[in-house]
């Protein structure tokens, strides 16, 4: 059975209360840190450090999503810091491979996002560089957003292209992902799922972690 994985997004929670917010997922399997450079998406998050100070506190491994340009330069730092997981996005790096291996090499994980639009073809071949494919089911830039289903095709089609060549990277979903679209989600391939405003708007986090689990593996 495969192992699926709910990595809340800190996107939605307190700024102000983030070691308490950190507290609040505990029952999930990382935390999904959303880095915004008000450049390559039209918002503005957090930075280095700020996430080095939530490597130091957080009970979760970080796992950390660059929306930002020039990830060539930036995204090793990040894997300096501490993170599990460090994803750039495809549009926003010129050399993916070599970033793909510097993130290995610094010890992450090494993942890649595509936006909505973006097609996975031109990328199969890079596929075996990678630990994680991001595909976006919402325009990056904001939490709260209803998820794409216009990307699901995509995912199956990553999917496919992962089991022809037998590649153990996962497929991540990141956007919109609720109690009602998740199974879609995971049908189509992924394994790995972000949640924002649904773990975070909920009284109960720890409910809602486990709510997501159960609806997503009702097809497994
Ligand atoms: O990368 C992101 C936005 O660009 C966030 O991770 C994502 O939107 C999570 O929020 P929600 O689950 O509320 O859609
Ligand atoms: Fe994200």
């Amino acid at each position: 059975m495969t192992h699926l994985r709910i990595n809340p997004s800190i996107l939605s929670a307190d700024f102000v209360n983030l070691e308490a917010e950190l507290q609040r997922i505990g029952s999930a399997d990382a935390v999904h840190v959303d880095v915004m450079d008000n450049h390559f998406v039209p918002n503005l998050t957090l930075g280095l450090p700020v996430v080095r100070r939530i490597r130091e506190v957080s009970p979760l491994p970080l796992d950390v999503h660059l929306m930002i340009e020039d990830a060539d330069r930036w995204a090793p730092q990040y894997a300096e810091a501490g993170a599990a997981s460090v994803t750039f996005h495809a549009e926003a790096a010129t050399a993916p491979v070599k970033l793909a291996r510097e993130l290995r090499d610094a010890g992450a994980k090494a993942g890649m996002a595509l936006r909505p639009a973006t097609p996975v073809e031109p990328y199969l071949d890079l596929l075996g560089e990678l630990d994680m494919l991001l595909v976006m089911t919402v325009e990056p830039g904001f939490g709260g957003q209803s998820f794409l289903d216009l990307t699901l095709p995509k995912i199956r089609r990553a999917a496919k292209a992962i089991r022809g060549a037998d590649l153990p990277l996962v497929i991540q979903v990141d956007g919109g992902i609720t109690e009602d679209t998740i199974l879609r989600a995971a049908e189509a391939g992924a394994t790995v799922f972000v949640a924002g405003s649904s773990v975070y708007g909920a009284d109960d986090a720890a409910a809602a972690i486990s709510a997501l689990r159960t609806a997503a593996s009702r097809k497994h």
